[in-house]
């Protein structure tokens, strides 16, 4: 029998001291077997460890020390890119002049030369460039060069790094590529179709869409209240329409990445073939009055086929006696038999996307 004098009486000092002692070790315990479960059953788990793995090579490769990163922020810098991967210049990209010039002027000058800027809050670095066109035309390669000769570090955000995650996890994400970027600035933000998550917003998105959207353009905004930061988001898209009228209103310069005119084909196949053995007889204006309508990426996967038919050439016209010791260079004629059947491919590809679009 519990006499009610043990209840009323005051607990001594040693009792007392046991009690929190228990108590701690019991509120440890409950704390660490919960943070356990939780992490077990958290199905991104295994990707947050690769994550933060493939991070930690990152930060080492690109040289950043003693910058403490948080959960979220390891997440999205396994999307940085090394640099020393990144070997696209401007040498590298064709037909481009007027688009790069008028980068150079707007992006890459106010960072690299920040000094003569810094009085100026109108000369500062745009905080949103749009880079848009249809595909393969090297919107991408654009955009890696301007972080290159820029000298910043460059985030390629996939779309689905944000919207693929639980709910509330997106919007940690999306406030963690913005402080990450900080932290690392000077540096570039990219996304690419950015069309797909920033698109017009709709009565028919979810709301973890919609908040996650929401606060994406308020962190944007953020960077504007700091004169000093140097942070850029770039995104690329082949459906400007799309973008939502809020984001295009952030994104004031603009560069239009157009399908290559005749010109610029012709400077595109020049850079391509350049380094390859190419007959002295080619005649690469005809080249690129025969390819009308393709882009840069398909120009490229043209004189790949071309090369390869040398290739396949020379291969069969060897034998036991002449074995093949060289491949021959590329002539008119690959190259012509090369466009005939990009241009089959094409259409059989339009014809399907037709198909599609009537049957949806
Ligand atoms: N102007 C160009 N000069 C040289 N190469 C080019 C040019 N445009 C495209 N290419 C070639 O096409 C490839 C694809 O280009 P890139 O990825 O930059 O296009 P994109 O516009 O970003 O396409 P997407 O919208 O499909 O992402 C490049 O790797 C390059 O080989």
């Amino acid at each position: 029998m519990v006499h009610g004098e043990a209840f009323s009486r005051p607990l001594s000092r040693n009792e007392v001291v046991g009690l929190i002692f228990r108590l701690t070790i019991f509120g440890a315990v409950t704390y660490f077997t919960i943070k356990w479960m939780v992490d077990a059953i958290d199905p991104t788990r295994k990707q947050k460890v690769e994550a933060q793995k493939q991070a930690e090579k990152l930060m080492r490769q690109i040289g950043v020390k003693n910058v403490k990163l948080t959960e979220y922020e390891m997440s999205i810098a396994a999307h940085l890119v090394d640099p020393l991967s990144m070997l696209v210049t401007w040498s590298d990209i064709a037909g481009l002049d007027d688009v790069i010039t008028d980068l150079k002027d707007t992006v890459i000058l106010p960072i690299r030369k920040r000094y003569l800027f810094e009085n100026s809050r109108l000369l500062q670095p745009p905080k949103g460039v749009l880079l848009y066109g249809p595909p393969g035309c090297g919107k991408t390669m654009i955009a890696k060069a301007t972080a290159k000769e820029a000298g910043c570090r460059f985030i390629n955000l996939q779309p689905s790094t944000l919207t693929d995650k639980w709910y509330g996890e997106s919007q940690k994400l999306a406030a963690a590529v913005f402080s990450l970027a900080v932290k690392l600035q000077p540096s570039i933000i990219f996304i690419d179709e950015i069309d797909s998550f920033l698109r017009s917003r709709s009565s028919s998105d979810h709301e973890a869409t919609a908040m996650m959207k929401a606060q994406f353009m308020s962190l944007w905004d953020g960077l504007d209240t700091d004169f000093n930061c140097q942070v850029i988001v770039m995104g690329a898209t082949n459906r400007p329409q799309d973008l939502d009228t809020a984001i295009m209103r952030r994104m004031p310069t603009r560069f239009h990445i157009n399908q290559p005119s005749l010109k610029q084909r012709e400077a595109i196949l020049d850079l391509i073939l350049r380094n390859e053995s190419v007959d002295s007889h080619v005649d690469l204006m005809e080249i690129a009055r025969g390819s009308d309508g393709f882009s840069g990426s398909d120009l490229k996967e043209m004189c790949r086929d071309a090369a390869l038919l040398c290739v396949r050439d020379s291969v069969n016209n060897s034998s036991e006696e002449s074995p093949c010791e060289e491949i021959r260079p590329i002539h008119q004629q690959d190259l012509l038999r090369a466009i005939d059947k990009m241009k089959r491919s094409k259409s059989a590809t339009n014809q399907n996307v037709l198909m599609h679009v009537s049957l949806d």
